[in-house]
């Protein structure tokens, strides 16, 4: 089976090729022995808790640091030897890019249009298209530091695809953005989603990450401890959790005191109602078998059952907890 995260592995025409990665500062370990491969269309969210190797490894990608040791190869090309055609073909955002404060939005775009080689009509027509591709198009007359926090991060935006990169490297974009601007921005990454780029990035809002991502890979302490499909990744490091609606008319708190001692039902306790209880059923300790019997032997019926998928959220305080205890 062909595996995201597998050195021997190879997907065909493979964006993203990273071949034991690893980088240090000074004594400090920040990336360890990294295997990662990406296909072209993804949009992949790199998660883990803070310090655990994210920004450098984007750094790296973006090359703008290079590794201690091992491999990156991006759109077929290698960082290292050819880095030049790796920035051609890729744009790094990173988390709050500075913005001129005397240039206007469209002038900014022009500015780094030139530097890519385009004049005139040729250029002011692919200003226009990267305005309208992250719905900035009415504000292209505002002076870049005046625009809202959102706004900024689109125009970054704007300015990152100019050159119409395959992939497209985002270090917390949605970081500090209200709701409505998160919404804004993630409009516009879908758009180049849809348009064909892959897009990598990082984001400590999971809802975003849920949302938006294809695919995920889970960074601990430098180390990559799987990557691939959303859901393939979060039923490995997920603990499945069924949630039971127990009907208890007249003897709530009894019941759920009872409950609270029944090992593998978790002490939270929704009531779902007047006459009911919901609790949550961690299969790996309890069967559902198990739990049936006792609340039959108890006399107390179960009115409802659903499974609740786990969440990237809770997978991440997971690992951010093992880091910190370690
Ligand atoms: N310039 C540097 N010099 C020394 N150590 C560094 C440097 N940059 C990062 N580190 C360390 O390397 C590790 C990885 O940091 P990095 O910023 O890549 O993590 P991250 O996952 O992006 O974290 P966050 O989510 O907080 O942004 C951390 O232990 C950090 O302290």
């Amino acid at each position: 089976m062909i595996s995201w995260t597998d050195p021997s592995s190879s997907m065909p025409a493979d964006l993203v090729r990273i071949s034991g990665l690893g980088v240090d500062y000074g004594d400090r370990r920040a990336v360890d022995g990294v295997h990662l491969r990406i296909p072209p269309g993804e949009v992949f969210g790199l998660l883990g808790p803070n310090g655990a190797g994210k920004t450098t490894m984007f750094r790296v990608m973006a090359t703008l640091l290079p590794p201690t040791r091992g491999e990156v190869e991006l759109c077929g090309e290698n960082i290292q030897s050819k880095p030049r055609e790796v920035r051609s073909t890729i744009a790094y955002m990173p988390d709050l890019a500075p913005m001129p404060s005397d240039l206007r939005a469209v002038e900014y775009l022009r500015f780094y249009a030139e530097s890519y080689g385009l004049r005139g009509k040729e250029r002011d027509a692919r200003v226009t298209e990267c305005l309208e591709s992250v719905g900035l198009r009415e504000r292209s007359k505002d002076i870049c530091t005046k625009l809202s926090l959102g706004m900024r991060q689109r125009l970054a935006l704007a300015k990152a695809i100019l050159h119409r990169p395959r992939l497209l490297i985002l270090d917390e974009p949605a970081s500090g953005l209200d709701p409505m601007a998160r919404a804004d921005l993630k409009n516009a990454l879908r758009r180049q989603a849809d348009a064909g780029a892959t897009v990598i990035l990082s984001s400590h809002i999971m809802a975003e990450i849920q949302d938006l991502c294809t695919s995920i890979g889970l960074l601990q302490r430098g180390r990559l401890l799987d990557a691939g499909p959303i859901r393939k990744v979060l039923a490995k490091f997920g603990q499945a959790e069924t949630r039971v609606i127990v009907r208890s008319p007249g003897r709530r708190d009894e019941v759920a005191a009872w409950l609270r001692e029944v090992p593998g039902v978790s002490a939270e306790f929704r009531i779902a109602d007047e006459e009911s209880i919901e609790l949550r059923l961690d299969e790996a300790k309890l069967s559902r078998a198990a739990l049936f019997t006792a609340l039959g032997e108890a006399r107390l019926g179960v009115t409802g059952m659903h499974a609740v998928e786990t969440s990237v959220e809770e997978v991440v305080v997971r690992l951010g907890s093992q880091s910190s205890l370690s």
